[in-house]
């Protein structure tokens, strides 16, 4: 922590973005518009910007340095690059369908920063390969698959070990049997987490977990009767804001009635491995690539093309339509009688 204070105060933000790159996406969410060689440090840089333009974009140069500061060590931390485990890249070594023949593909490597998604029929094996993954299977599951992390076999302490996983898993089903409130629930996670500042951090949590659910919960509320939606939201919060896992598995995001966009954008940093199981298209097409999954076998992989994207546009839109319309429903109104 103390290394990350001292660069901040001293090193040029140029300096600064090529040691975390990440902090670009804060540096833009603040509005500031910078050359990627500036050489002023970050404090000195913002008091040189005018005045007008710091009120203009209400910049505040001693929160927006410590905000810089505490966006850095949470990155680190969520990254997993204090554990020293860096992956840099998953593979997966075809093996075979539910009727024993070949997958058709050579091999699939991911890479930190993308997000695969993984479509076909129900019951076709979208979890199995999740599994597979979170197992980091060697030829030892039912498919027959290898999985590798950097290009080779990984370190079987990954497959046992609690506080070192490679893989962070958000299953569709969350069920709570502690007698905890969500404050108390996130609190001890955090401080599992050896976070400093707790307080903090689990505030954070709660708030991002808010913005994703349909329906506010408070700190206070008991963990057990928060919703199916509540409390998937709380744990993917908690996942992209605690996790040191640099992959994330994700089965099913859609049933649970939150905000998916926003879910997989608070998930997604650029040095994630996101992937997830879908029957969704806005989760299928926000994908780079998608894996086919038909009969128990990876048929095909498939890159999102531009064209794809655009559809995407699209069904977005519909989608904000359904959603604009679900959200008067629950609130009792007519449909016959309101214009949007
Ligand atoms: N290659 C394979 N070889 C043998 N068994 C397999 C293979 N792939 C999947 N299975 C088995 O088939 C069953 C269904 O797979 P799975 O639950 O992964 O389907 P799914 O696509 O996730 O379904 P849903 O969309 O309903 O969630 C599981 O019992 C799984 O272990």
């Amino acid at each position: 922590m103390s290394k990350i204070k001292r660069d901040i105060e001293t090193l040029p933000v140029a300096a600064l973005l090529e040691e975390y790159p990440f902090i670009d996406s804060y540096f833009s969410s603040a509005g500031l518009e910078y050359s990627p060689r500036e050489q002023l440090p970050l404090k000195e840089y913002l008091h040189s910007l005018e005045d007008e333009f710091r009120e203009d974009k209400a910049i505040d140069v001693d929160e927006t340095v410590s905000g810089a500061r505490a966006y850095i060590e949470q990155m680190l931390e969520f990254l997993g690059l204090n554990s020293g485990t860096r992956v840099r890249s998953v593979s997966i070594l075809p093996g075979t369908t539910k009727s024993g023949e070949p997958e058709g593909f050579e091999a699939l490597e991911i890479r930190p920063g993308e997000i695969v998604s993984i479509v076909g029929p129900t019951g076709s094996g979208k979890s199995r390969l999740l599994a597979d993954i979170e197992w980091m299977a060697q030829r030892d599951t039912p498919t027959g698959r290898q999985v590798l992390v950097n290009g080779t076999e990984p370190d079987k302490k990954w497959r046992f070990s609690t506080s070192d996983k490679l893989v962070a898993q958000l299953s569709q089903n969350m069920n709570f049997v502690m007698d905890l409130t969500v404050r108390e629930f996130v609190t001890l996670h955090a401080e599992s987490r050896l976070i400093e500042n707790t307080d903090e951090v689990t505030e954070k949590i709660i708030a991002r977990a808010n913005e994703l659910a349909g329906e506010q919960f408070s700190p206070e509320t008991p963990i057990t009767s928060l919703s199916g939606g509540q409390s998937r939201a709380l744990m993917i919060a908690d996942t992209a804001i605690l996790s040191k896992s640099p992959i994330v598995l994700i089965d099913e995001i859609e049933n649970a009635g939150i905000d998916r966009k926003k879910a997989l954008e608070l998930l997604l940093s650029e040095e994630k491995i996101v992937l997830m199981a879908t029957h969704d298209p806005i989760l299928a097409l926000m994908a780079d690539k998608r894996i086919i999954i038909r009969n128990g076998g990876i048929a095909s992989i498939i890159e999102t093309s531009d064209g794809e994207r655009g559809i995407l546009h699209e069904i977005e839109a519909l989608d904000r339509r359904i959603q604009t319309l679900r959200g008067e429903l629950r609130a009792g109104k007519r449909l016959d009688q309101i214009t949007i």
